[in-house]
């Protein structure tokens, strides 16, 4: 047994949202592992970038991974980076795994100009850019299902994950 759906893809193409919105459908509870990350360590992603760096980061991420991928039965959403762990890309091959896609236009408009995703400080659109274009790849491998996010709500990309996988 495993969870139902892990939700993978770069910041703003709604994973946090449709994982929510699927565990909701499907009454049961949803895991999103950047949540999981800022509850144990008591502060949020941006502070722990700030006070530890980024591969201290990657490592509370593989654990809250590792950990998320032991339940069964729930919808599990993960940070848009998770991917770059190649033992983390080994353990979502056995998974039922959705790349939920989004172009560069629509995430900018999304992520917006907040502080809360470190890693597109400064230059949004550039950092969001290239690092989409690294992770291609990676989304495409692990992904038994690839949903384009652009021009639709929530609930109908919703729809389409469980009309296709439910
Ligand atoms: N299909 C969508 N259409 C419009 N806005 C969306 C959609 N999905 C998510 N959003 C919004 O985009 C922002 C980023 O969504 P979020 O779920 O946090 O993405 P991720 O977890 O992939 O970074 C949020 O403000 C959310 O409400
Ligand atoms: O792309 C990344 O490397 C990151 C994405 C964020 O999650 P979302 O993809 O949910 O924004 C969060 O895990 C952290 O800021 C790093
Ligand atoms: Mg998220």
């Amino acid at each position: 047994m495993s969870p139902v759906f892990v939700l993978v893809g770069p910041p703003g193409s709604g994973k946090s949202t449709i994982a929510a919105k699927l565990a909701e459908r499907l009454g049961v509870p949803h895991h999103d592992t950047d949540t999981a990350i800022e509850a144990d360590a008591g502060k949020p992603i941006s502070d722990i970038f700030v006070d530890h760096g980024e591969e201290h980061f990657r490592r509370l991420e593989r654990a809250a991974i590792v950990d998320a991928l032991k339940d069964d039965q729930i919808v599990v959403s993960v940070g848009g980076g998770a991917i770059l762990d190649p033992d983390t890309r080994a353990d979502l091959a056995g998974q039922t795994v959705i790349f939920l896609d989004v172009s560069l236009g629509e995430a900018v408009k999304r992520v917006g100009l907040g502080v809360a995703r470190p890693l597109l400080l400064g230059n949004v659109r550039t950092q969001l850019r290239n690092l989409m274009e690294a992770r291609r790849p990676l989304y495409v491998e692990v992904a038994k299902l690839i949903v384009l996010t652009d021009n639709r709500t929530p609930d109908s990309i919703a729809d389409e994950i469980l009309e296709h996988l439910g």
